[in-house]
């Protein structure tokens, strides 16, 4: 692939002696939408960790960007600064503060050294906001203080605070988790959305939620890749049965 944005090449992690991640190798295109998918303890969480700069790697290499360069040896929020978000399962939005303002702060920290020294009162940012609020479908919320919305509202406001940073690479940990039907149905459209333009990885154990997404599925278990493809491909994986849906 010569649109490659993130190369996880041969990564092993080892917890006391555990091998969490085994010789782990993963391409991530630009623009992407990337599901991965696997049994309690595969590795997904550490995988995303590895990715952040949460946690190092014993053994192998990542690589970021046309300019390839290593993420191993930067900080996390030097990470975060090369463009990469993340979005926790529980979603940390200012309560007290509407939809708007939440918005309009997550545009204030944009990321870079231009925003940072040509920043001023932008009478534009009026216009981002509406626009991020428009992609997470919450145009009609923006005067409501978030802590009365609901779970999953509160879930896309947060996507919408990551994508003012206008990150690359969006990690996604186990969106459709706590949402009804309706939610996830939207936040389907809402990473699909996002998708066109950067890359997203989602974590995700709801089988159906990664058929709506309708993009590659990485299948992680015991620390490697076990299978990838369609979801329709990697289902039909005897091993993918075996150690994942058939349980
Ligand atoms: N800091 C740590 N110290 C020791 N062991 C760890 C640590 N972090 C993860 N592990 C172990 O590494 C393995 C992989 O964990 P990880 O959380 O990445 O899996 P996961 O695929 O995200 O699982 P889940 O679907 O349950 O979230 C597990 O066996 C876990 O217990």
């Amino acid at each position: 692939m010569n649109n490659t944005l993130l190369e996880v090449d041969g990564v092993s992690v080892t917890f006391d002696g555990f091998r969490a991640i085994n010789n782990l190798s993963i391409q991530i295109a630009e623009p992407e939408l990337r599901a991965i998918i696997g049994p309690n303890g595969a590795g997904k969480t550490t995988f995303m960790d590895i990715i952040t700069g949460k946690t190092r790697p014993d053994e192998g290499k990542v690589i970021w960007g046309e300019r390839n360069i290593s993420l191993l040896k930067m900080s996390e929020s030097q990470i975060a600064q090369q463009g990469i978000g993340r979005k926790f399962q529980k979603p940390t939005v200012f309560e007290a503060q509407t939809v708007r303002e939440n918005l309009a702060m997550a545009l204030k920290n944009k990321r870079g050294p231009f925003d940072v020294l040509f920043f001023r009162s932008n009478p534009s940012i009026e216009g981002e906001i509406v626009e991020l609020a428009e992609e997470i479908g919450l145009q009609d919320a923006l005067d409501t203080p978030s802590g009365i919305l609901s779970h999953g509202q509160k879930q896309w406001l947060e996507i919408g605070m990551l994508l003012a940073q206008d990150p690359r690479l969006l990690l996604v940990d186990e969106p459709a988790a706590g949402m009804t039907q309706a939610e996830r149905e939207q936040t389907t459209e809402i990473l699909v959305r996002a998708a066109q333009t950067r890359a997203v990885v989602v974590v995700e154990h709801d089988m159906e939620f990664v058929r709506r997404l309708n993009c590659k599925v990485t299948v992680l278990h015991e620390g490697s890749v076990l299978a990838e493809g369609s979801l329709d491909h990697v289902t039909a994986n005897q091993t993918v049965i075996d150690v994942y849906l058939g349980r």
